[in-house]
């Protein structure tokens, strides 16, 4: 296994090769889920997916996405468990060999396409080959482990935001790595994110990296010069809240009720996926707020590692709606949905103080009702 890579963590620290190799694997996995869930999109037929049980939808490129990152993975780190959104028991059935076989092309092609310089180096072994059917079912499969708070586990999502995939809105292609109940890398791509807010429609496509205590980046999708992200601070008047598009994900009329409180003019930004976390972490938008709709609802871990990674090395703050850290060592879900509050620590206090006084409002109606 090689030991140096050719991506600098920033332009500044030399010192750290710590999970360098775990940052450079999870890019590549990444980048290579990003080049073939854009071509899914390119070829999907509109309203091309499947339904799961929670009647969440899912697709070609999301058993696709999985199949491509697990694989590569589990050939650099063959020890490491995985928790993956994914699953393959759709894929077994004698009907669904159609749908397998071109699951299993598509995984191969981002298994071959062509290499950049930091994948030439040793670890990259597994790379250019192709894998059967059957490798692509067990590769998603090993996405199945329960988390917890011991030793090292991966997160994947494949991809972040499926609905806004299939709008051809925003959506994250998601892997982190867990120690001990902690994200300690974590990196997002968003592949329809505008290189430039001015002109949406111009050239798209980050990428995203943080790893504990060495701060965070952003390169282009097949760039390789890290830009070093700091969230720029903010004065509480001119906070612009990000939201999901998703009404059923996370309370609209809730966050409403908060901007109210902290009297911001400014509309909110709505945005699918943890692409919200990566515009926090650039400073388009200045705080996450994601209050739950059901009681029942438990947060995935998957949603969230790489994300609240980005943003504490970012130099912000993420936490739930009482302002303590999301525990990320539970098992699969963050557990009890209190929700996600992530914005700059200049305003963070101030923020919880609101939440907290519109969740004491909401009470109140209940009891009177
Ligand atoms: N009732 C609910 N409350 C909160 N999150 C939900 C939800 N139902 C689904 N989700 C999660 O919301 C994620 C998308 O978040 P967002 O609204 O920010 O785009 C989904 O990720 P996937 O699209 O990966 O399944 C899914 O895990
Ligand atoms: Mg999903
Ligand atoms: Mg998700
Ligand atoms: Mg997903």
């Amino acid at each position: 296994m090689a030991t140096s890579t050719t991506i600098p963590i920033t332009h500044e620290t030399p010192r750290v090769l710590l999970y360098a190799i775990e940052r450079i694997v999870a890019i590549s996995a990444v980048r290579r889920a990003c080049i073939v869930t854009q071509k899914v999109f390119e070829t999907m037929v509109k309203g091309d997916h499947f339904t799961k049980s929670d009647e969440s939808p899912v697709t070609v490129g999301d058993f696709a996405a999985q199949a491509l990152i697990s694989q590569i993975i589990h050939t650099v780190f063959p020890d490491d468990p995985i928790v993956g959104e994914e699953d393959a028991s759709e894929l077994y059935s004698p009907e669904k060999k159609e749908i397998l076989h071109n699951i299993t092309s598509i995984v191969n092609e981002g298994l071959t396409a062509d290499r950049l310089d930091y994948e030439k180096e040793d670890w990259a072994i597994g790379l250019g080959r192709d894998i059967s059917p059957q490798e692509v079912r067990e590769n998603i499969d090993r996405g199945k482990h329960n988390g917890g708070n011991v030793g090292r586990m991966w997160t994947i999502d494949p991809i972040d935001g499926t609905k806004g995939f299939l709008r051809g809105g925003q959506y994250a292609v998601c892997v982190s790595l867990i120690l001990d109940g902690e994200p300690v890398v974590g990196v997002i791509g968003c592949p329809n994110l505008p290189h430039d807010l001015n002109n949406p429609e111009g050239k798209k496509g980050w990428i995203f990296s943080a790893v504990k205590e060495q701060g965070a980046q952003r390169f282009t999708i097949n760039g390789l010069d890290p830009i070093p992200l700091g969230m720029p601070s903010v004065s509480p008047e001119s906070i612009v809240v990000l939201e999901s598009v998703e009404s059923g994900h996370s309370s609209h009329s809730f966050n409403s009720r908060v901007r109210e409180l902290l009297t911001l003019k400014e509309p909110s930004l709505q945005m699918d996926s943890q692409a919200k976390y990566c515009s926090l972490a650039m400073g388009r938008g200045h705080l996450y707020l994601r209050m739950p709709t059901r009681p029942d609802y438990e947060e995935k871990i998957w949603d969230h590692a790489p994300g609240a990674l980005l943003i504490k090395e970012a130099g912000g703050q993420v936490t739930d709606s009482r302002g303590k850290q999301l525990n990320f060592g539970l098992g699969r879900t963050l557990g009890k949905n209190y929700g996600v509050v992530a914005c700059g620590s200049e305003v963070h206090s101030r923020v919880i103080d609101s939440v907290q006084a519109a969740l004491e409002e909401s009470r109140e109606r209940a009891k009177m009702n």
